[in-house]
């Protein structure tokens, strides 16, 4: 009964004597061996494998009969009859008579060749894995709904100034200053609360205080049996930050005085122009052109013309607050939005601005000095103005009433 249920096992069961002859096999034993019975028992491993393999074979079977323990080994045996070579965990153990002395060995072989192979394949995967994810340029993290860092790459481990070993397993508020923990934190509750995919911008400051500027995608990941978890996928884009907020600015500053220009003006009154009627807020415009200035381009030059052209825009800087939007709207023509102005206020501003450029000598790499005046349109919002057009529109009006009183004046409309 017990040699049919042996002989119906895959596993190979052996036992040998003390000179390492076997005395016993299953049927898998004479199956791998392509033996019967009466070719095997009596005979050592050197019948059937090849000498070095044998003398390791006898090696191991030896220190199971002389120490009387137990052996457990790896064994990496090259099969005749398959022609392959096959890895066995093997347990050998000392059999003992009933006076305890050692007569003998049992041992049992499992094949793990398939096992082994899939293990070396995991092993490959793993370390093929590794190296994409270590050398990938972004950082790569996973996290559990309890905040508790599950994986991250050497790229995160280096931003954290701390090895892999010292983030994976903790939470981020042990391993993050608490705020940016926190900031993180709110996109990764986004990710478990809708359990959908969320890309967004994250912000995070570097040891030398300056914003560094991430766009992450974090996506659900929930393993069997584990928490909810998400993996993060991060990438530094400051310096990309940095050029978009120059092409902001700079589609936005007019190049000569490097105040606003007309675009981002007229966009940003319009705006302002609506929330005021809105809000039933008041709202002032001011338009200034500096009078005669063909003169001056055709006295001194166009290169000259621009200097001058700068040195009022610097003139007109301090008279405005940090609220009103100050712009170069064309060639020698400047508008002032005034935010909470009353056309009364706007007025004293304008009245300061004329003086203030009346009274300004502008010298430079040439012969004498450039005195230049300004005309100056003032108008408030009004109930009646549908549209930021009129509004506008009638400043200019302003403006050119102020022309056709002689220039170097202000007048409201
Ligand atoms: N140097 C320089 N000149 C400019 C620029 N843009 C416009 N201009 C000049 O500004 C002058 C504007 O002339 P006009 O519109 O006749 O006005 P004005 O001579 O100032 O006379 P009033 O406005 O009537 O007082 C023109 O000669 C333009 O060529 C610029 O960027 N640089």
């Amino acid at each position: 009964m017990l040699a049919e249920v042996l002989n119906n096992v895959g596993t190979c069961i052996f036992t040998k004597d003390i000179n390492g002859c076997y005395t016993y096999v299953n049927q898998a034993v004479l199956d791998l061996l392509n033996v019967n019975l009466a070719e095997i028992i009596g005979f050592d491993d050197s019948q059937f494998f090849d000498l070095a393999l044998s003398q390791q074979l006898k090696k191991n079977d030896q220190k199971v009969i002389k120490e009387a323990i137990t052996v457990e080994n790896e064994e990496t045996n090259f099969i005749k009859v398959l022609q392959e070579t096959r890895i066995y965990k093997t347990v050998k153990k000392p059999l003992f008579d009933d006076k305890n002395n050692v007569i003998g060995m049992c041992g049992v072989s499992t094949d793990i060749t398939a096992e082994k192979k899939l293990q070396q394949i995991v092993k490959t995967q793993k370390k093929l894995l590794h190296t994409i994810l270590d050398n990938v340029d972004a950082y790569i993290y996973m996290k559990d709904n309890e905040r508790t860092f599950k994986y991250v790459n050497s790229k995160v481990a280096e931003l954290f100034g701390t090895p892999v070993e010292n983030i994976i397993g903790k939470k981020d508020t042990e391993v993050l200053p608490l705020d940016v923990a926190e900031h993180f934190n709110k996109s990764d509750q986004q990710v478990f609360d809708t359990g959908e995919k969320q890309t967004i911008e994250e912000t995070s400051e570097d040891e030398h205080g300056n914003v560094l500027h991430y766009i992450s995608t974090k996506i659900p990941y929930q393993q069997q049996g584990e928490l909810p978890t998400l993996i993060g996928f991060s990438t530094d884009v400051s310096e990309l930050y940095v050029l978009k907020e120059e092409f902001k600015k700079q589609a936005n500053t007019d190049s000569l005085t490097k105040l606003y220009n007309r675009r981002y003006f007229i966009d940003h009154a319009e705006r302002e122009f609506h929330r005021a009627k809105r809000h039933l807020r008041i709202l002032s415009l001011i338009a200034i052109d500096i009078d005669h200035f063909k003169d001056i381009n055709d006295s001194y030059g166009h290169p000259i013309g621009d200097q001058v052209l700068m040195s009022v825009a610097q003139c007109l800087l301090p008279c405005v607050r940090q609220e009103d939007i100050l712009a170069r709207i064309g060639g020698e023509e400047f508008s002032i939005l005034l935010p909470e102005t009353t056309l009364q206020s706007a007025k004293v501003v304008a009245e300061r601005i004329r003086l203030n450029q009346s009274n300004l000598i502008i010298k430079g790499e040439w012969q004498g000095e450039i005195q230049v005046t300004v005309s100056i349109g003032v108008t408030c919002i009004r109930f009646e103005d549908d549209n930021f057009n009129d509004f506008f529109t009638r400043a200019d009006k302003a403006l050119y009433q102020a022309k056709n009183s002689g220039r170097d004046q202000v007048f409201c409309w």
